[in-house]
């Protein structure tokens, strides 16, 4: 049985979208300077310029958003749960800071309590920054997994995320067995996986703290529930990697010690992969899983350049990430503003337009996850988005008031913008932030 429908809902802004990928398709942005989007049941019905949807629906009672931007809700590809207490952590290489700062929190989710908090901290920061779709590395511990699901459910953001497990050179209240990894996660993701929005990702920390075993399990699980989905590091830092050569002598590369276990597939998304040889590149591509950038994060613990360029022409498709707490927030407008930065900079970079940012923030990463219900407004997706609106006398809303295009005042949303500006953000028509 359905249920009845809700009365539809006509909004008017101003809007953006990317409904294909700008890096293949030169016109991929559809900006609507006065737009309406019908949306019923929290799915889009109709979308257009709000004269055109309003002739077809001249009933449906309209909701007015215009003054902002609304943009579709973002999507943040990589993004650590249990690390938002220690944003912040400037100054460390990547093995420096996990030991200094990152793990001794970590262990800290195994009291339940804490993790609720740490929980409720970090969906709210998702949510305030307009995030409304995220692939989040879970914890240690499969309680403060579960704290985290029942938080997600509560405040209806679309998760995906799962039981980080690692069996060697972290802490030791960190280490799992993988008899132990693959009864857990099984409990979890019969639990979890499907129920509400909520998906299972399965989740070895690394390759440097992952037995071949550990790696076994994961395959084990990924075999026996298909649909779920698969993440982790690679290629991060040049310490890192060294240190994963030593421990996988048979291995070809990093990309190798997932590959041979059977983890690199289509709905496999690995973080980071900054120094990438061309033969992972070509792999990756072929397997059709996704490399999570993470700009902030890479500036933040001198990993390095992401190699954008390379990944393109090899054909790999390529999403964003937060990386909270290697990363500096949870902002996907300063991610993208980062990544422009960074391409910017570094020699053979990218040129990235508004467009380029708009797409890796949204469609991408709905591409990376498989949910094609989400990622842009094109009628029969959800509605998830995010308005933003500055405050008056902002430099933000000084710009939106006087900017000559949607496209430039979208630039300015990237280069300028923060949560302050995050107005209101709904996941499938539910209002969740604002309103
Ligand atoms: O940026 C990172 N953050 C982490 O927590 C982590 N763990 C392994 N590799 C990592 N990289
Ligand atoms: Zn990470």
């Amino acid at each position: 049985m359905t249920s009845p429908s809700t009365a539809p809902t006509l909004y008017r802004a101003t809007y953006l979208h990317t409904p294909r990928n700008p890096f293949t398709h030169p016109d991929a942005l559809d900006a609507q300077s006065d737009g309406g989007l019908l949306v019923q049941d929290g799915v889009i019905r109709a979308a257009g310029s709000f004269a055109e949807v309003r002739a077809a629906h001249p009933d449906a009672p309209v909701t007015d958003l215009r003054g902002g931007l609304l943009l579709p809700g973002f999507i943040d590809t990589h993004v650590h749960y249990p690390q938002v207490r220690v944003i912040g952590g400037l100054g460390l290489p990547l093995l420096d800071w996990l030991d200094q700062c990152a793990l001794p929190e970590e262990a800290r989710m195994a009291d339940l309590a804490y993790a609720r908090g740490v929980a409720r901290d970090f969906i709210g920061g998702l949510i305030g920054a307009g995030t409304t779709t995220a692939l989040v590395f879970g914890s240690h511990f499969a309680g403060a997994v579960d704290a985290f699901f029942e938080e997600a459910t509560r405040t209806g953001l679309r998760a995906v995320t799962g039981l980080v497990v690692s069996d060697r050179l972290l802490r030791e209240e960190l280490h799992t067995t993988p008899q132990r990894a693959y009864d857990e996660g099984r409990a979890l993701i019969e639990r979890w996986h499907g129920t509400g929005r909520a998906l299972y990702a399965v989740t070895p920390r690394f390759s440097l703290s992952a037995s071949e075993g550990i790696l076994d399990a994961c395959a084990a699980l990924m075999r026996d529930f298909p649909g779920v989905r698969f993440t982790s590091h690679i290629n991060e830092n040049t310490r890192e990697i060294q240190t994963v050569r030593d421990l996988f002598p048979g291995a070809r590369d990093y990309l190798d010690t997932y590959e041979r276990a059977g983890l690199v597939g289509r709905h496999s998304v690995l973080a980071h992969n900054v120094h990438p040889t061309d033969r992972e590149l070509g792999v990756m591509a072929a397997h059709r899983c996704t490399a999570a950038h993470c700009p902030c994060s890479n500036s933040a613990l001198g990993s390095g350049f992401f190699p954008l360029r390379r990944h393109l022409d090899a054909g790999v498709h390529v999403s964003l990430g937060s990386d909270v707490g290697g990363g500096t927030g949870f902002s996907l407008l300063k991610e993208g503003l980062q990544a422009h930065f960074m391409q910017n900079l570094m020699p053979g970079g990218v040129p990235l337009s508004p467009a380029h940012l708009l797409y890796l923030a949204t469609l991408a990463g709905a591409e990376a996850l498989d949910l094609p219900h989400t990622g842009s407004f094109q009628p029969g997706r959800a509605f998830d988005a995010v308005h933003l609106n500055p405050a008056p006398g902002t430099p933000l809303d000084a710009v939106f008031r006087h900017a000559s295009s949607p496209e430039r005042a979208l630039a300015a949303a990237f280069a300028t913008g923060t949560p302050a500006d995050v107005a209101r953000v709904w996941i499938g028509g539910d209002t969740v932030l604002g309103g």
